[in-house]
């Protein structure tokens, strides 16, 4: 059995990450979402396990020292981490997974799984991007400036990623989301070698699959 594929949606804070994620999950059932680990309070409604395992500080360094976290990154005072055994289960039986994690966890990942998929999500403009963090209603006026002035450090990272797509619409982020999903399966179809072999045209069907 082939390998699933990672994806890794990542984008400043606000841009609309969660919100593409949860309608994506409609679109794309079979797409397997992980979890991560956090210091950060629960906000009114996120339950544990469905948005994140919660964790003490305690708790979430015993994870760092015993090797459980596939990355993670401290973010505007509090650390964000993907628990490793799920990512590789999930990889391994074959099935696709997406993490939904910011800038520098995701640059880390890339370090470890190159053959990942990354997406950097934009806003359509950084006015848009301040109504969203304020929209939301979930910070103080002191962390919607330092996640601002975070933002704007991200949006320098832009290279690292395979993708940009611009959250303008949610069903039109969603949809480049599908079609990016789409097109990385049909570089990776396991038919393809075979089919080039029985046209003898290996070498070229080498070079496609490398791409
Ligand atoms: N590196 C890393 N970042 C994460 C992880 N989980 C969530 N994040 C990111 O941490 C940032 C803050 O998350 P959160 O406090 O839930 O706020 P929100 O995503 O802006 O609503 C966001 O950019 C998340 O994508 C993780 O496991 N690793
Ligand atoms: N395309 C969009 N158009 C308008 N508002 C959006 C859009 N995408 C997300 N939002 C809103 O922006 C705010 C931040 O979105 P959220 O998904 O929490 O961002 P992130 O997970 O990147 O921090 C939320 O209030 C959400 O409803």
């Amino acid at each position: 059995m082939s390998r699933g594929i990672l994806f890794v949606l990542s984008g400043p804070s606000g841009v609309g990450k969660g919100t593409v994620c949860s309608a994506l999950r409609g679109n794309s059932p079979e797409l397997v979402y992980s979890v991560s680990a956090t210091t950060r309070s629960p906000r009114d409604g996120e339950q544990e396990g469905v948005n994140y395992f919660f964790k003490s500080r305690e708790q979430f360094l015993h994870m760092i020292e015993t090797d459980a976290l596939l990355e993670h990154a401290e973010y505007v005072g509090n650390f964000y981490g993907t628990p490793r055994d799920f990512v590789e289960k999930t990889l391994s039986e074959g099935k696709d997974i997406i993490l939904e994690i910011e800038v520098q966890g995701a640059i880390k990942v890339r370090e470890k799984f190159a053959e990942g998929v990354f997406i950097f999500l934009m806003p359509p403009s950084l006015n848009e991007l301040k109504q969203r963090i304020v929209g939301r209603g979930t910070e103080t006026q002191a962390t919607i400036d330092h996640r601002l002035s975070v933002a704007a450090e991200e949006m320098n990272l832009l290279h690292h990623y395979d993708y940009a797509v611009v959250n303008d619409e949610i069903e039109h982020a969603c949809s480049r989301i599908s079609a990016i999903i789409t097109a990385e399966h049909c570089k990776r179809e396991r038919f393809l070698g075979e089919l080039f072999q029985q046209f003898e045209t290996a070498s070229v069907a080498d070079n496609v699959l490398k791409r």
